[in-house]
């Protein structure tokens, strides 16, 4: 175990910054989000709108068209496209990240679906939720991630589990939180984000920060499909996957802390962490 640090204020000041005057859409980061299934659209719908209300400059779903009506009622400002239909992988190289799993569900064909977007797509790929329980159950035999760069894997601690599972590495319970997501890093070359309390963002040995924000209130459905729409807008803007991860945890934590003042941690849900992330924005950009 190397080094630990922190990721405060400070830090995602120089990661998020004002925009040029002349940018346009085309320069703001053009999101793919492949997410969400018939009964798990809402997971899409968090995760689309997260990308959009963290500065992306388009967003396309790539979902179940039985599921169209749902993204485009729900995010109008998202695009859709047809998951199943595979002309919708000859326009995946023009995205400049793609944010895979939540809700996607668990299938050897969503497996493949998974293998084939990271064969064509050299950029970063933020895969959660059912995207990795995917590459942990169908994918062991073949190494997993194969060492490719630019991937960003963000397990909550069952997750974590799956992939330590995969890599035959023991739990987290017994390696601690730490040591589990620098292993997980090591062995497949990914920067990994470990959910929960004290949130766990390294890049490997040497190279690991715990977050300072957020709250207990965000132990609620969809939180984390929030994240993963956060930290895919944050990359497709260009910033490098560690230091997307990092400010994407910062940020979603304080939009989480934001929603907590406003409606307590009781109460909060998924969708409040979402709306505050505009003022949180605005509140480290000062615009
Ligand atoms: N509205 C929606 O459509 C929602 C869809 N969701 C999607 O539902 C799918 C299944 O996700 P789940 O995480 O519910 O189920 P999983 O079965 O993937 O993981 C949950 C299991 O992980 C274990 N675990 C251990 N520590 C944990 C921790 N700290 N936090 C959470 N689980 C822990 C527990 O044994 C638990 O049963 C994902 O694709 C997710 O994106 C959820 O995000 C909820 C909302
Ligand atoms: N007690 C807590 N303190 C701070 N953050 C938390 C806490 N519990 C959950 N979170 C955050 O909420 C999110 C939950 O994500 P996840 O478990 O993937 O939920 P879901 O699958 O329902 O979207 C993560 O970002 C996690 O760090």
């Amino acid at each position: 175990m190397g080094e630990t640090g922190l990721t405060t204020l400070s830090y995602v000041n120089t990661v998020i910054r004002e925009r040029p005057r002349q940018i346009h859409k085309g320069q703001c980061g053009r999101v793919l989000i492949v997410a969400g299934s018939v009964g798990m659209a809402g997971a899409c719908v968090l995760s689309t709108g997260a990308a959009l209300r963290s500065g992306a400059g388009l967003v396309k779903a790539a979902v179940p068209e039985e599921i169209f009506p749902i993204l485009q009622i729900a995010v109008p400002q998202a695009t859709c496209t047809n998951v199943s239909d595979r002309e919708f992988l000859r326009s995946v190289s023009v995205h400049d990240a793609i944010g895979i799993g939540p809700g996607m569900g668990v299938s050897e064909k969503k497996y493949q679906l998974i293998e084939e977007i990271l064969s064509i797509f050299d950029g970063p790929v933020v895969i959660d939720a059912d995207g990795i329980t995917n590459l942990c159950r169908f994918g062991k035999k073949t190494g997993i991630l194969k060492k490719k760069d630019n991937i960003i894997l963000t397990p909550h601690p069952g997750e974590c589990d799956r992939l330590l599972d995969a890599l035959d590495l023991e739990p987290v319970s017994v390696m601690g939180r730490v040591e589990a997501a620098e292993a997980v890093s090591d062995r497949t070359g990914a920067v990994v984000l470990l959910k929960g309390a004290d949130t766990v963002v390294t890049s490997g040995s040497g190279s690991t920060y715990i977050n300072t924000t957020g709250n207990p209130g965000m132990a609620t459905g969809g939180s984390g499909d929030v994240l993963t729409g956060v930290i895919t807008a944050f990359a497709a803007s260009g910033t490098a996957p560690l230091d997307a991860a990092r400010a994407g945890a910062f940020v979603h934590g304080m939009a989480g802390d934001l929603a907590a003042g406003i409606m307590g941690q009781w109460g909060m849900t998924a969708t409040d962490i979402r709306d505050q992330l505009p003022a949180t924005l605005r509140g480290i950009v000062g615009k």
